[in-house]
């Protein structure tokens, strides 16, 4: 008898209910002590994290691969929790990342968020920033190149094994719409492609070929067993030719077209079974829309049109005229807890596990009977979706497909038959209220949805909690006992959403438990997808109890009202009514339109139904509370959102200013450099001046003198000549560069001197020396300040266009004062050693000032400005002459043009000019001496 197997497991039950481990039992009848060892598995299931004493069977080859490692306890000295012989163990949810490939050019961007790094990790990366992303593991990651049989094999065929060995298990498909979840379960019409749930009838039935039963048994609620009714054998849906169909069907043509090629495509894989055991197979089919449960095969019996639920015959209507739309009626259904004679834990009190109340489940006994009858849920579901929302699927489908096993020799015997489960489930899209833009119904609609994943959630964070405060607590020698242990753990919400009421006993009873996990990596949905990852990471961290062995069910007595031949309850049932027409538009088919009204009818609240006194009353304070919850979140979320925008409104506004504020040092800095050059030109000008003055330039010796002096000043000329800066300019980078606009145009302070006599300066040649050695001091002195400003100007300007090379800069300069030296010494041939003070005293007696032009005769004095030699001319004094020259400007205007042109004016073509104006006024002079 297989329920011996489950022996060992009732060490579980009873060791976490006692402080010492009981003596065990000599000889409990076997159905029953399975029967305990169930319910004490479940019992802990929700609390125990690793608490795994043998290796269990590994659902994928690569599962090395599994998550993390999760806390396990200590085996505790003298009082172990679990024996070495326990056959129920602790496995973590396995999470499978599937990465949907890219389909065609109008996804919404060809670059991928989500990069594979190995088999078990990805990266994800946001487009928009580059701030956020992360790395995420998973039990293993599919490729988008993965074909469905690779993915069926290395997922689900594993749960295919256990489900025909008598074990449980869940498959659930989570993401955000369009990523693929569909896809993985149901699959495609194309070859090869179909998904996980066909793939899995295949095989079954592949497998119990010849081994099926004559099928006097049936499953009731979750565990338990009766006698078989006439009802639950589906008459042969090959063609769907349900009476209400033909109206729906037109409409939806394309997908009805679709259902007869789905057998081609068969997965020929056979599981050897014990051949001393006789099978049958069970097939229901929900979906949970709107915290609601209907059954989408509810139709198939019914469709006598009594309004009993499904899609009633459509008597008066024809398809496409709108005149009297098609009724469509279904009735939610109410989740119950399983009643304790199904299972009974020591204490007599119901465990873990819900049941829908009056949820039909047909026998099948071919894959293609059992492909229609999905086929058929499907049509509803697409029915009853395209009437709430014609995009995507806004519901959660549970395709549960249950296994009666039984041995040949206790045909009779109803308690020494096993059940085992296998639920799919495509979770309706994960995505968040903003990002699907609705309002009204389908506002409620995805909060209802974020309700139920959110309550998912924090089912699964609460286990995890509980299991890692419970290994603690294992892991104190102090805290031993069960009660202790029990009172740090926190109730499981499962009750909170009909999702987890439903899928409860899988996290709280026995089964192993496959996410799947659908990503579209070129969908914009970033954040939805992060939480996705981070779903996904939480549930790797969830453990629930695996049995490896069978479970066999109780009998439950035939004359129980059965869940599938109850009557409706009377009286009337609050309804909700929408009107909707859809359309269609097949390949060369016309227009077909039908006019439905959805009657959605609640699900009785006032029942009486057994399993109701087990009911633990709902508390409506929670309940507010949960809804708080829900409510806070979707605050949180719009609140985030904003902030996020805020954010980046704020950082622009930032980045504009600080531009602004660049673009202002900028300008000054222009400013700046232009007023640092005209004030180097002054100086330059004033420079020139001195040397006027101090007779270098325009000579201040009398004619007398000048003449005999001739050869002497044709030597400064010679001297002066390129000559000289050919040595340096010749083979210095500085010659290439381009000449001065200034130079080629002349200056125009030689072209338009004006002279004029003074005849209390320099009327003989040492006073003149004098002056040379003054004005050689105050050169010197200048020319310091002048590299000075040019370091500052070269600090500023650095990496501008009209920099000037340092070493070039250093080879003007030494060129400047070299030549200075030159002519210095040729015209003076000895340095003065008189104090700056006396200079400026003889410089101000060199002044124009009136008593200077007044006295002028002989003498050359270039004034320095257009302005000084404007007023020097309306002065009028004699010998005072201003011979405005072809295209003479003011210098410094000039250069601002210049500036304005970003030619900026270097010290070095001043001094280019400075020595061809001198060049020029000395030879003029010598002319004129000599003319005189
Ligand atoms: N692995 C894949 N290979 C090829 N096509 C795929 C794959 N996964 C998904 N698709 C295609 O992507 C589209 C969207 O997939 P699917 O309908 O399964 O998404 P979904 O997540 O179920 O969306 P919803 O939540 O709206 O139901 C479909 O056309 C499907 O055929």
């Amino acid at each position: 008898m297989a329920g011996r197997a489950k022996a060992p497991a009732l060490a579980i039950r009873t060791s976490t209910r006692t402080k010492t481990p009981p003596a065990p039992s000599p000889s409990p009848p076997p159905a029953i002590k399975a029967i305990k060892a169930k319910a004490s598995t479940r019992s802990m299931a929700a609390g125990v994290s690793g608490t795994k004493t043998t290796v269990s069977k590994k659902p994928l080859k690569n599962r090395a691969n599994s998550p993390d490692p999760k806390p396990v306890a200590p085996k505790r000295a003298g009082k172990p929790l679990f024996t070495k012989s326990t056959i129920a163990e602790q496995e973590p949810i396995m999470a499978y990342l599937r990465i949907r490939p890219r389909l065609g050019d109008d996804e919404p961007t060809a670059m991928p968020y989500l990069d594979p790094l190995s088999d078990t990790a990805v990266r994800m990366t946001d487009l928009s920033s580059d701030s956020r992303g992360g790395h995420w593991r998973f039990s293993h990651v599919f490729l988008p190149s993965t074909q469905q049989d690779d993915f069926f094999a290395n997922t689900t065929l594993p749960l295919v094994h256990n489900l025909l060995d008598g074990q449980n298990g869940l498959i659930f498909a989570y993401g955000v719409t369009n990523s693929g979840k569909t896809y993985t379960i149901q699959g495609s019409n194309k070859p090869g492609s179909g998904g996980i749930l066909p793939r899995t009838l295949d095989i079954i039935f592949n497998s119990v070929e010849g081994l099926q039963s004559d099928g006097r048994h049936r499953p009731v609620r979750l565990y338990g067993v009766g006698e078989a009714d006439p009802s639950d054998f589906t008459p042969p849906p090959a063609d769907l030719n349900v009476p209400s169909e033909p109206a729906l069907a037109e409409v939806l043509a394309e997908h009805m077209a679709s259902a007869d090629d789905s057998d081609v495509h068969a997965d020929p894989t056979v599981i050897k079974l014990d051949r001393n055991y006789e099978y049958s197979v069970w097939i229901s089919y929900v979906e949970v829309y709107n915290e609601k449960v209907y059954d989408l095969l509810a139709s198939v019996n019914d469709g006598q049109g009594n309004g009993v639920g499904g899609i009633p015959p459509n008597t008066t209507n024809v398809p496409g005229q709108g005149a009297n739309p098609v009724i469509v009626t279904r009735k939610a259904l109410a989740v119950k807890p399983c009643p304790a004679h199904d299972a009974l834990d020591d204490s007599g009190v119901a465990n873990a596990g819900r049941y829908i109340l009056g949820l039909k489940q047909f026998r099948v006994s071919s894959a293609a009977q059992a492909k229609s009858l999905v086929k058929l849920g499907q049509l509803h579901r697409r029915v009853f979706g395209t009437l709430a929302n014609s995009q995507s699927s806004r519901s959660h489908s549970i395709i549960t497909i249950k296994i009666l096993r039984n041995h040949r020799g206790d045909r009779d015997d109803p308690s020494s038959v096993q059940i085992s489960r296998l639920t799919l489930v495509d979770l309706a899209g994960s995505e968040r209220t903003k990002h699907t833009q609705t309002t009204g119904d389908r506002l409620k609609e995805a909060g209802n949805i974020n309700k139920s994943l959110m309550v998912l959630g924090q089912c699964m964070e609460v286990m995890r909690s509980n299991q890692q405060r419970l290994a603690q607590s294992l892991a104190n020698p102090g805290r031993s006992d069960t009660r202790d242990i029990k009172r740090v753990l926190a109730v499981v919400p499962f009750r909170h959403s009909k999702l987890t009421e439903i899928l409860m006993d899988y996290f709280a009873g026995d089964g192993r438990v496959i996410m799947i996990v659908n990503v579209n990596p070129y969908d914009t949905g970033f954040d939805e997808n992060s939480h996705v990852m981070k779903f996904s990471a939480l549930a790797r961290e969830v453990s629930t109890v695996v049995n490896n062995g069978p479970v066999p069910r109780v009998h439950t007595s035939p004359t129980k009202p059965s869940a599938t031949t109850r009557q409706e309850p009377s009286g009337l049932p609050r309804a909700i009514t929408r009107k909707v027409t859809i359309s269609s538009f097949g390949a060369g088919k016309k227009l077909s339109e039908a006019h439905l009204e959805v009657f959605e009818e609640d699900e009785e609240v006032n029942d009486d139904q057994e399993g109701d006194s087990d009911d633990e009353p709902i508390n409506p304070l929670v309940d507010a509370l949960f809804d708080e919850i829900e409510d806070l979140r979707l605050r949180l979320y719009e609140a985030e959102m904003r902030c996020a925008i805020v954010e980046a409104e704020t950082r622009e506004e930032v980045m504009k200013e600080m531009e602004e504020r660049m673009r202002a040092v900028e300008r000054t800095y222009a400013t700046r450099l232009m007023s640092e050059v005209e004030r180097n030109e002054r100086k330059m000008d004033a420079k020139i001046d001195m040397l006027h003055q101090a007779g270098l330039l325009g000579t201040a010796k009398k004619p007398a003198v000048l003449s005999n002096s001739e050869s002497e000043i044709e030597d400064i000329i010679k001297d002066s000549e390129p000559e000289d800066s050919g040595q340096e300019y010749g083979t210095d980078a500085e010659s290439e560069m381009p000449s001065s606009p200034l130079h080629r145009k002349g200056n125009p302070l030689t072209s338009k001197t004006m002279e004029y006599h003074n005849p209390q300066t320099q009327t003989d040649a040492s006073r003149s020396g004098k002056m040379n050695d003054h004005a050689n001091d105050a050169i010197s002195q200048s020319t310091d300040e002048d590299e000075d400003a040019e370091d500052a100007v070269s600090a500023n300007d650095d990496g501008s266009d009209d920099y000037i090379p340092p070493a070039a800069a250093k080879s003007s300069k030494s060129y400047k004062r070299e030549t200075r030296d030159k002519v210095l010494k040729k015209s003076t041939g000895k340095r003065s050693t008189r104090s700056v003070s006396k200079l400026e005293q003889e410089i101000k007696g060199l002044s124009i000032a009136g008593d200077a032009l007044a006295g002028a005769d002989d003498s050359v004095v270039i004034l320095p400005n257009r302005k000084l030699r404007k007023a020097a001319v309306e002065a009028g004094g004699p010998g005072v002459e201003y011979v405005p020259g072809k295209g003479e400007v003011d210098p410094v205007k000039k250069k601002k043009r210049q500036l304005g042109k970003k030619n900026i004016v270097t010290e070095d073509e001043v001094e280019e000019v400075v020595g061809a104006m001198e060049h020029r006024s000395l030879r003029k002079t010598v002319r004129r001496m000599r003319a005189s």
